[in-house]
């Protein structure tokens, strides 16, 4: 992977002269409320362009309305929260999120299994999924294809997207998540149900995306310590809600931190630039 196709975190928007322009996210005592129930609360969070994030936490704890917010697509029901220097509540998301990259499975199963593999990658620069009358530009095309190569994914272009293994298909979104050059790049479990050597491929991947300078800020949620990809810089350990511990990885990935994320007693290793975690 070259990082030649991903623009650095320049952006359409200026943030207000307020914010350093080189946050990304920034929550102010965020709380999110559905149905009488805290999902988040109390989280302060701030996201720099050139940090590559992972937000760990045992099922439940409130990642992926985390992510939601990061991605513009949920309002926070208490605090202030800004993304890419726009205010949640008070912005147009939909052009927000044309400068955010997302993958989740609820995206992915929106993906048509008859579209064309180059074209579910294309159909991102028009925010659609299923190709239908929109316009390609020659160039829009050149940079899908480019994308599918980088992703590792080149040869499947010309298959249809529902032939795929799911390390495949994982690889495509990720493409396809990188198609209007994001200046944000949020994935939500991409390594889910792969087998060792589909995770292995996605995490080395996953490692060349983060230590490229021009690479979007990323943030990866996931549930285990082994799927982090090196060159991932920060952690956010999440547990009913609320935020158990968070900073620079090798300070914040601790055994004390996790045991308290988790709820069981755990023990940490790192090896060279991966983790393990057992119970201890
Ligand atoms: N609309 C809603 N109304 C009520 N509760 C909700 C709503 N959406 C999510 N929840 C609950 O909020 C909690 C946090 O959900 P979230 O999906 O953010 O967790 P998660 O950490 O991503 O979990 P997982 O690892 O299982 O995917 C869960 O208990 C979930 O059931």
């Amino acid at each position: 992977m070259t990082g030649d196709l991903i623009a650095g975190a320049g952006g359409a928007t200026p943030a207000p002269a307020s914010m350093d322009a080189d946050l990304v996210v920034s929550l102010d005592g965020v709380g999110v409320r559905r149905s009488g129930t805290a999902l988040l609360h109390d989280v302060e969070w701030r996201v720099e362009a050139d940090e590559r994030w992972v937000v760990l936490g045992p099922n439940g704890a409130g990642k992926t309305t985390l992510l939601n917010l990061a991605a513009g697509r949920l309002h926070p029901t208490t605090g202030v929260a800004h993304v890419l220097g726009e205010r949640i509540g008070r912005t147009d998301l939909n052009e927000l999120r044309t400068r955010i990259g997302l993958t989740t499975a609820a995206l992915a199963e929106r993906l048509p299994a008859d579209e064309k593999v180059r074209d579910v990658v294309m159909t991102a620069a028009w925010s659609v999924v299923g190709r239908w009358r929109e316009e390609y530009d020659p160039a829009d095309e050149a940079r899908a294809l480019a994308l599918l190569d980088q992703l590792g994914a080149g040869a499947l272009a010309d298959r249809d997207y529902g032939t795929l293994s799911d390390g495949e298909r994982k690889r495509v979104q990720i493409a396809r998540a990188l198609m209007t050059d994001p200046e944000l790049l949020l994935l939500d479990e991409p390594a889910a149900g792969l087998d060792l050597g589909g995770r292995e491929d996605l995490v080395a991947r996953l490692a060349m995306l983060a230590q490229d300078p021009d690479a979007p800020a990323l943030v990866l949620v996931t549930h285990h310590v082994e799927e982090i990809p090196p060159g991932f810089t920060h952690a956010m350990l999440l547990r009913d809600g609320a935020v158990m511990a968070q900073g620079p990885l090798e300070v914040t990935l601790t055994a004390d931190n996790l045991t308290k994320t988790f709820g069981l007693p755990l023990l940490v290793d790192r090896t060279g630039d991966r983790f393990t975690a057992r119970a201890a």
